[in-house]
């Protein structure tokens, strides 16, 4: 399925629900309460996987275009009666993909199976590795120059399969592959604001490493505005923030994972590249992207995004860590390199077995 909007990439009002909530952490760092997109722009934004649990609500908060290999024309009919500016269509299969992502600006993937009770993301590797390998190959023949955003788990093996599959199609742009963490940073900000008895829309805590388990690495220490916390509240943050997805999972008994959060997040990132694209020279988000602050080829930071993408990691951030937070970055490293490592050789398995 497939939902497009030519003159504007936001419906008025869905646009209106993101400014409403807590606003991105680039646009109160400068004290500014929102950034207008240039009305005559025309971007496109595809979601790949957008029947899904994500894929719905986060077609309803953007209303952006839709594909999916099933399911996908009802959505499109429900979203279609809303009255904004975005125009609907729908794509089903692969025989649709590639006039789902022509001249697309952005693609957001979170096609794929999310988890059950007892699962690891790692567990969802035998499936959606192949999912995320092929729509990134058709990503690199259809819209080689979009921003990519890999929602799909495990993340820290899903981005690196997607860097190999436009490798070897030979349009890989680092700075314009994420894997999306902003979820990680959204709660971490709920957490740190209700424990703390702050106002949500003051709170920025990064997130860095990866995206499972112990690579979830909260920054509290780099928390704004500036917060004390004691030891004990340190370690239960972290290890809330770290398990906040197998919480929901646990929650919803067996019916899948983080989605309306997720989605949440998901628009959130989506606003935040779209202004960068726009010439909004203010952004900035974490992201799982290839990097070089952490001697791991791949590594969630803060960064700065412009109209090319990445412009600019933002290392500082690793730098005066605490003791807590510096053994959790080396207890995560190897955790980290290994899930890279298996993406990369699983791509470049794919690759020899199709030669
Ligand atoms: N990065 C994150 O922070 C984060 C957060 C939540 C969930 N996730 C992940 O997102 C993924 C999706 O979760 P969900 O709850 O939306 O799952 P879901 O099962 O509800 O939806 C997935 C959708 O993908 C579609 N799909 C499957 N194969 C496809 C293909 N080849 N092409 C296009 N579409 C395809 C399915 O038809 C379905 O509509 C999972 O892997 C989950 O683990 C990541
Ligand atoms: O936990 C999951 O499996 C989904 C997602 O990665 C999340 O963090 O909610």
């Amino acid at each position: 399925m497939n939902c497009e909007s030519e003159s504007s990439f936001l419906g008025k009002e869905s646009y209106a629900a993101l400014q409403n909530s807590s606003s991105p952490r680039s646009v109160k760092s400068t004290g500014r309460t929102q950034y207008h997109l240039n009305p005559q722009a025309s971007y496109k934004v595809a979601i790949l996987g957008a029947a899904g649990g994500i894929g719905q609500p986060l077609a309803l908060l953007v209303k952006i275009n839709l594909y999916d290999i099933a399911n996908v024309k009802g959505v499109a009919a429900d979203l279609s009666h809303c009255n904004t500016p975005a125009q609907v269509s729908d794509f089903t299969g692969p025989s649709e993909l590639a006039d789902c992502l022509k001249g697309v600006n952005v693609v957001v993937i979170p096609a794929g199976v999310p988890r059950k009770p007892g699962m690891t993301r790692d567990d969802l590797f035998n499936i959606n590795a192949s999912i995320v390998k092929t729509l990134v190959e058709a990503v690199a023949d259809n819209c080689p120059e979009a921003f990519i955003h890999v929602i799909s788990n495990p993340v820290n093996s899903t981005v690196p399969i997607a860097a190999e599959v436009l490798k070897q199609k030979g349009v890989y742009d680092p700075k314009k592959l994420f894997g999306v963490t902003t979820l990680d940073v959204v709660r971490a900000n709920t957490f740190v604001a209700q424990k703390k008895n702050l106002r949500l829309i003051d709170v920025d805590v990064p997130v860095i490493g990866g995206h499972a388990g112990i690579t979830i690495l909260p920054l509290l220490s780099k928390t704004k505005p500036s917060v004390c916390f004691t030891d004990e509240e340190i370690h239960e943050l972290t290890v809330r923030i770290q398990n906040a997805g197998t919480e929901v999972v646990e929650a919803k008994a067996g019916a899948g994972s983080a989605t309306l959060s997720m989605a949440y997040a998901a628009a959130r990132f989506v606003e935040s590249s779209l202004r960068a694209l726009d010439g909004d020279g203010d952004v900035y988000e974490c992201a799982y992207v290839q990097s070089d602050v952490a001697d791991l080829p791949f590594f969630a930071s803060r960064i700065k995004l412009g109209k090319k993408g990445v412009e600019a990691l933002i290392s500082s951030d690793l730098q005066g860590l605490t003791e807590y937070e510096q053994k959790a970055v080396e207890a995560l490293k190897a955790e980290l390199k290994s899930s890279i490592e298996k993406g990369v050789g699983f791509a470049q398995k794919q690759s020899v077995a199709a030669a």
